[in-house]
């Protein structure tokens, strides 16, 4: 019987959908349309022991001057449908949905989140997102998201999260409210919901509340509602800058540290040995940045047409002063490039989105523990690159080092997703406590 590590990890994953640029050119990565990827998702998730699987969400497909992204129309079903049925297929991970704030109604949300957490035995969480806009130039005419939902244009940033500051509030309310005989009488600068919900209080009090805001409004809607962040760093620097600047934002609102669980995003590629996880790492970039991914993954961030730009020669002096131009960004590019003498697809190499842990069982777990020591995080949410094979890698190879370091459970000890997070049953707040 191996003792248990001071501190154990918290392990989420995530099956990238929409916006996954390798997925439909990797012959083996799973079909995202048949249920049975999902199903084989959620039970190795559960086979290893995870907290809880996760799909995100993007309300639209991404688009660059009237063409749309080829690769990223491969998505998958609505969340809301997959999680009840994945529920009857498993019995312990969490499922963990992604859902708007600005393009919900807080009432309806808090019936379905409250819905899932009653059909799945009390195992649901909610990824709060406000919906970013990918393209900054788009912002002044219009967007793809609001396009889509009937409105002229995306709210702006700072009004996002004022909505969904009053939403997430007036959902835990409506969930503190559910089986209450009296009203809640909610009237706020967003919303007016007399209440109480009409499904009963949810098996976990409150489902999970995940958010993963970087911005300092993201940072502070964390602090005041989140039990479990995401974040984005790979940088061990980063990451404890992040929480402790979360630590004192917590602090601030009488929360502490050990409310929440930060969880940075990490994908993983690992083998038995060293040269097998780099030849696959290799193999992966290769199908992942063919020359029409790379000129997306220039234009359509930027504002700027890289259509008739030679990918292997120096980067090119863009028009910065262009309307459609996200300038601050091209400048940026253009600056590194220039600096390290980059050319356009060399540039995207060091900016794609590509596994930022390869290697070996022991080193992966190095990794880990390095960062669960340090504080910088209390586990990782880990997204494979080609599902089912680098979650099976994660699961059969990983897992029982961790195991044997006494750095992850060897069997689950509760029944409900806040169980395995090991974080405490809210108390109901009061009617009359809740406000905008
Ligand atoms: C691991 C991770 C997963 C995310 N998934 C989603 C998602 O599915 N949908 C979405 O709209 N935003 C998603 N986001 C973006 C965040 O919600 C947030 O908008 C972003 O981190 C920028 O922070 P800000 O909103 O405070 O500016 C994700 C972020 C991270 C780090």
């Amino acid at each position: 019987m191996i003792p248990p590590h001071a501190r154990q990890i918290h392990l989420g994953v995530f099956l990238q959908g929409v916006g996954h640029t390798i997925a439909w050119r990797a012959e083996e990565h799973a079909d995202l349309t048949d249920f049975q990827t999902y199903v084989r998702f959620a039970r190795t998730a559960e086979r290893g022991l995870f907290d809880f699987v996760f799909f995100g969400e993007g309300l639209m497909v991404r688009e660059h001057q009237g063409r749309f992204f080829g690769p990223i129309v491969n998505g998958r079903p609505d969340t809301l449908a997959l999680l009840p049925a994945l529920a009857a297929v498993t019995q312990k991970v969490g499922l963990a949905a992604t859902l708007s704030t600005t393009y919900n109604e807080p009432y309806e949300l808090a019936r379905q989140l409250a819905s899932l957490d009653h059909v799945s035995g009390g195992r649901a969480g909610w990824n709060v997102v406000t919906s970013f806009s990918n393209s900054a130039a788009k912002d002044a005419g219009g967007d793809g998201i609001a396009f889509n939902h009937s409105r002229e244009r995306h709210l702006e940033h700072a009004t996002r999260y004022d909505r969904a500051r009053e939403f997430v509030a007036l959902v835990q309310a409506l969930w503190d409210s559910g089986g209450e005989a009296r009203p809640l009488n909610h009237i706020g600068r967003w919303f007016k919901v007399a209440g109480p919900l009409d499904v009963p209080r949810p098996p976990q009090g409150r489902p999970i509340i995940i958010q993963a805001g970087q911005s300092p409004d993201g940072r502070d809607l964390a602090a005041r509602i989140a039990d479990v962040v995401f974040s984005p760093h790979r940088r061990l620097e980063d990451a404890l800058e992040y929480a402790g600047d979360l630590t004192r934002r917590l602090a601030a609102l009488g929360r502490s540290r050990n409310d929440v669980r930060i969880l940075p995003g990490l994908s993983v590629i690992v083998a038995p040995t060293e040269e097998e996880a780099h030849a696959k790492a290799a193999r992966y970039r290769a199908l992942l940045l063919t020359d029409g991914v790379v000129r997306y993954l220039l234009s359509e961030p930027s504002g700027a047409n890289f259509d008739g730009v030679d990918l292997d020669a120096a980067f090119p002096d863009p028009d910065v002063t262009a309307p459609e131009v996200n300038g601050p960004l091209l400048e940026r590019w253009t600056a590194q490039a220039r600096e390290e003498g980059l050319t356009p697809r060399q540039l995207v190499e060091r900016t794609a989105p590509r596994p930022s842990l390869v290697g070996t069982p022991t080193q992966v777990a190095d990794h880990i523990q390095t960062w669960l020591e340090a504080g910088a995080s209390d586990g990782f949410l880990l997204s494979p690159t080609l599902f089912p094979n680098d979650l099976d890698d994660f699961v059969d190879l990983a897992v029982p080092e961790l195991q044997r370091r006494g750095l992850f459970r060897t069997a689950y000890a509760g029944a409900t997703l806040r169980d395995h997070l090991g974080l405490r049953q809210p108390v109901p707040a009061q009617a009359e406590e809740v406000g905008a």
